[in-house]
Formats: C-alpha cells, sequence, structure tokens
C-alpha cells in the first residue's frame, strides 16, 4: 500500500483564497491525487457542523465541490491527510476522541468511480476508521419483522463506502420494490438445488419454505469491492457460518414481544395471512435458539430502533452516542445482551433493566 504524505495544516497559518473565494482558516490539507488537488476542511468550518471539501482540478484549472457521500466528520479544529493506495485519503482530527479520531475520505475508489457515473459529478465518499472488531464480517440474524432490513438499510445509508450487502439467493418471490441482483438473486428452485451440488453455497437453508443461501460469488464480490461484508441469514444459515467459515461477529436481533413482532409484520404489508402466520410459528423457535445457542455474540433488543441502531454502531466500532459499557447491558451465556428500549414505555421491568427468564437470557 503506497502512501504520500500531503501538507499539515499548521503550516498554513496565514490562510489561501479558494477559487470560491472562501478564505481559509489554516484548517486545511492539501492532497494530490493524480491531476487534482483534493482540499480538506475549511470550507465548512464556519457552521462547525462537518468538515468540508473542495477539488482544484489542474487540468482545467477550475475548482469543484463535490457530491459527499457517507457520515462527515463534525469537527475541523486541525487535521492530518496522507493518501493510502491513491484512491483514499487517511485523515486523522485532531483533538478528538480515541473512536472519533481517524477517518476515510475515499476519492478515487471502485466504489466512487461508479458513483460518479451515476451522479455525472465529482464524487468523495467519507467512512469512519473503526475500533474493536473492524474488519470482521457482520452477520445478522432474527425472526421475520424484527427490523434486520431496516438496520442493514440504516448502516448501508450511513455508511456506505464502509459496508458491502452479501446478496443472498432465495426461491421466494420477489415482493413489491425488491430488486433481482440488490435485494436477493431470485432463483428457481432446480438451480439453486444444482447450484448448491456443485459447492457454489457457502451455507443455505430452508426458511418459512423458500430456499435461501448465501454464494461463495456474493462474499466475494463485497471482498473485492474493499468492503466489510453484512449477511442477513437466518440462525440455521448462522450455525453453519459460525461451524465452517468465517470468523464474524454474530448478532441476533431480538423484538421486545411476540406482540409488537406480530404488529410490525402485518403493518409491513408485504406478506399474506398465511405467510404471517407461518413466521410467527418459525419466530418463536429463532428466537429460543438464537437466545439459547451458542452461535450468535449479542443479542440487541430492537425495541427503539434509533437506540437499537445506536447500539449496532457501537458494537461495530462506529461510535454512537454512549459507550456500550454505560448502557444497560447484561453478559449471559457468554453473550452481551444490549436493551434498547422504547423510552415512552414506562413498565418497572424496562425502567430497571433486565428481567430475566426461565432460560436465563433477558426479556424485555
Ligand atoms: N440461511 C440463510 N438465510 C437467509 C439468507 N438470506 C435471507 N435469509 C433469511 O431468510 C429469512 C426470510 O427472509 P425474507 O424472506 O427476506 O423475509 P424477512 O425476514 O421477513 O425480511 C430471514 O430470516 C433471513 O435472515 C441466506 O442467504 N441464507
Ligand atoms: N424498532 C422498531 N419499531 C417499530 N417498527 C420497526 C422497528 N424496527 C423495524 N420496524 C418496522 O418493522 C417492519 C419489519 O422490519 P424489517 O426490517 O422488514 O424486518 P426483517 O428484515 O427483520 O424482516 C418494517 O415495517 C419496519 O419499518
Amino acid at each position: 500500500m503506497g502512501e504520500a504524505p500531503a501538507f499539515f495544516v499548521d503550516n498554513l497559518q496565514n490562510g489561501f483564497s479558494t477559487g470560491f473565494g472562501l478564505k481559509s482558516k489554516g484548517f486545511e490539507t492539501f492532497t494530490d491525487v493524480g491531476d487534482k488537488t483534493f482540499v480538506i476542511g475549511g470550507a465548512n468550518c464556519d457552521s462547525a457542523s462537518s468538515v468540508g471539501i473542495q477539488i482544484y482540478d489542474k487540468s482545467t484549472g477550475k475548482w469543484v465541490i463535490p457530491t459527499v457521500l457517507g457520515t462527515k466528520p463534525k469537527t475541523c479544529k486541525g487535521h492530518s491527510a496522507i493518501l493510502l493506495n491513491e484512491d483514499r485519503i487517511m485523515i486523522s482530527i485532531r483533538g478528538s476522541t480515541l473512536d472519533d479520531c481517524i477517518w476515510f475520505l475515499e476519492v478515487d475508489t471502485e466504489y466512487v468511480k461508479e458513483q460518479k457515473k451515476d451522479f455525472g459529478t465529482e464524487v468523495v465518499a467519507w467512512s469512519k476508521g473503526v475500533t474493536g472488531e473492524a474488519e470482521k464480517p457482520v452477520v445478522i440474524s432474527g425472526p421475520s419483522g424484527v427490523g434486520k432490513g431496516t438496520l442493514i438499510n440504516m448502516l448501508m445509508k450511513e455508511f456506505p463506502s464502509m459496508f458491502g450487502f452479501s446478496v443472498s439467493h432465495t426461491t421466494r418471490a420477489p415482493r413489491g420494490l425488491e430488486k433481482n441482483g440488490v435485494h436477493y438473486h431470485f432463483t428457481e428452485r432446480n438451480v439453486m438445488e444444482n447450484d448448491i451440488k456443485h459447492g457454489k453455497f457457502l451455507e443455505f437453508a430452508s426458511v418459512h419454505g423458500n430456499l435461501y443461501g448465501t454464494s461463495i460469488e456474493a462474499i466475494e464480490a463485497v471482498a473485492d469491492s474493499g468492503k466489510r461484508c453484512i449477511l442477513d441469514i437466518d440462525v440455521q444459515g448462522a450455525r453453519s457460518v459460525r461451524a465452517n467459515y468465517l470468523d464474524a461477529v454474530f448478532i441476533f436481533i431480538c423484538p421486545p414481544s411476540m406482540r409488537e413482532l406480530e404488529e410490525r409484520l402485518r403493518a409491513r404489508g408485504t406478506e399474506t395471512e398465511e405467510q404471517i402466520l407461518k413466521r410467527l410459528r418459525n419466530a418463536e423457535a429463532e428466537i429460543e435458539q438464537g437466545k439459547s445457542s451458542g452461535i450468535f455474540d449479542y443479542i440487541l433488543y430492537n425495541d427503539n430502533l434509533e437506540e437499537c441502531y445506536e447500539n449496532l454502531m457501537e458494537l461495530l466500532g462506529l461510535g454512537g452516542s454512549a459507550p456500550i459499557n454505560q448502557k444497560p447491558l447484561s453478559k449471559i451465556n457468554n453473550k452481551m445482551v444490549i436493551n434498547c428500549e422504547t423510552k415512552e414505555v414506562g413498565n418497572e421491568a424496562k425502567n430497571f433493566g433486565f428481567m430475566q427468564d426461565h432460560t436465563g437470557c433477558v426479556v424485555a
């Protein structure tokens, strides 16, 4: 991996004027990538909300403001920048907390190149340096309707260049807005069975009467893009992955109650009554296995969505509102159990943290 030093901000105390007439405060770094100079910092400093980016194109002599994807670092009281691999810039933010000081700005990665085509503009993408189990793939399981897809979408939206979704194969029919190749590879059962026979799948399982599986190609596609892989698979699939292959972070998402799960499934409106009943029947066994098996490292209760998302980010080393060790959690059967309470619910058990059910697991 090649490295090239960029300017350090403090060398620019007297400031300069950009093509947009923005007066520098000396908080910028300038990093050359090919014909372009990426000026990071400065422009948005007055708003104190995010670090600004401008690009000087030496071939045209023009300044460009790019489309900026991903969540940006908030502070800009000085940083340093180092070009990595000729396609991303590592930013080290001065005066930030340990889990908020390293960021990456993708400027010419495959992801950014694709996005440039879609947007028709210059594009850069932020991602946050992570701590802890940073590179491990993330396996997310939980009963139908618990919010797995919602949480994964939130992650992918906030960290577009960091996570890549492992697109599974399934024999179930597509739902309204689902796209082939994006949400699933929708496939015929005989084709999938044949591919399974030929060793093309890392794992597969029959779930709610349909076949689902993770192809080796799906995992490789994410790995090739240099992103962290997220798998949304059922408990059986998680068990196979744990047993056979991946050193991953295994997270089980639990509903606050069966009644709430049923309400979410019905409100989603994507299943027939018969399918809903089947999913609810299966949910009980899935929850039992999720909580009691040795598969999962973490059980995350998805009661309040925002809190659950914060906790998920925390688990993945992406920050969040408060360190996980300050949250209501307990360790049971070697699993961290994290409760994401609905604030407006005032029942006693919730206010006082946890109750244990007969399996020794936490119930909300
Ligand atoms: N084993 C396995 N399970 C999968 C795979 N893809 C999806 N699933 C699981 O299949 C179940 C049904 O998924 P889906 O039909 O999308 O319904 P939903 O859970 O209600 O959104 C969920 O538990 C998914 O986690 C896969 O590749 N392998
Ligand atoms: N914490 C939550 N509170 C209320 N509704 C939620 C919450 N999390 C998800 N939902 C909703 O529940 C429904 C099912 O979520 P979804 O992500 O499709 O579940 P899954 O992928 O696990 O089947 C969706 O309509 C979603 O908007």
